[in-house]
């Protein structure tokens, strides 16, 4: 069958990762499921630290916090694409890491946010500098689900249609791109770059996002979507926190790249100039 249910969890994560986990929980029991599910958070889901000694103690429990995930995947008879968790690396800095864990509970697939946010931007933050803990991954990742074959990317990773044009080429169907967008690019950037990857890459998204104040002082844009690979809003969670949902249907999709083509006509594929 190519018709499944995907969920997009809107969050306002806490820098208290049990109280993030139980909230999710109780979140999942009030949205009725239907199965098969994918079940997509937002980066930093688990917490929304202040500093990046606080995440650098968390990236040393990831594991523990996979084993609850699991449990919960076996629970509600879901998969879960685990927007980022810290996952301790080398000289205490870690990844911003994505997994992907199966209904028996299983972890599928790992991604590693490969661009990092350096930038400034005009929200009072005086600045984002990433890359001062995180460590970059390197590896475009797809990965074949019951859903179609999932392309991981991760928030600032939206920026570059590289990437998403690179996990189209290695046949993504659905994109995941779990975020915490600041509220000033998200009200410039957010949409109109989610539609423009679903469009010219005819692929499904789940944006799973963070949203709203958090205890770390942040501001986060929210306005969780799930596009079809035509572009349309399929659902959109504004500023509401807890599941959205939508069906995403593979079928429709063949048919749309049957109908026009752009990945056959692309003339800037990377077989051309490597
Ligand atoms: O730092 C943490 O604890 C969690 N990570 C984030 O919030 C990350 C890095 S600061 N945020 C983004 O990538 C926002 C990108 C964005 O807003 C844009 O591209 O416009």
């Amino acid at each position: 069958m190519s018709i499944s249910h995907v969920v997009a969890v809107q969050m306002c994560s806490t820098m208290n990762p049990e109280k993030n986990f139980l909230q999710l929980k109780q979140w999942l029991t009030d949205c009725n499921l239907k199965k098969p599910t994918l079940v997509c958070l937002p980066e930093t889901w688990l917490a929304f630290m202040q500093t990046a000694e606080q995440s650098l103690s968390l990236s040393k429990q990831y594991e523990y916090w996979l084993t609850q995930l699991g449990q919960l995947c076996r629970a509600f008879n879901i998969w879960i694409a685990a927007g980022t968790m810290p996952v301790y690396g080398e000289q205490n800095k870690y990844y911003a890491a994505s997994f992907l864990l199966n209904e028996r509970g299983e972890v599928v697939a790992r991604y590693n946010k490969i661009h990092l946010f350096d930038a400034d931007v005009a929200d009072g933050s005086g600045g984002y500098r990433e890359s001062k803990s995180t460590i970059a991954g390197t590896d475009v990742v797809v990965v074949d689900s019951p859903f179609g074959k999932i392309g991981l990317s991760v928030c600032y990773d939206l920026r570059f249609a590289g990437l998403f044009q690179a996990m189209s080429e290695l046949g993504a169907e659905l994109f995941l791109v779990p975020s915490a967008f600041t509220t000033v690019t998200g009200q410039a950037h957010w949409a109109p770059l989610l539609q423009a990857r679903a469009i010219e890459n005819q692929c499904y998204i789940v944006a799973a996002a963070q949203c709203g104040e958090h205890e770390n002082g942040r501001k986060t844009h929210g306005h969780s979507l799930i596009l079809s690979p035509w572009g349309d809003v399929m659902a959109d969670a504004q500023q509401t926190l807890g599941c959205i949902s939508a069906q995403i249907d593979l079928a429709q999709l063949h048919q749309l790249r049957k109908d026009m083509p752009v990945q056959v006509h692309n003339r800037f594929k990377s077989e051309f100039y490597e």
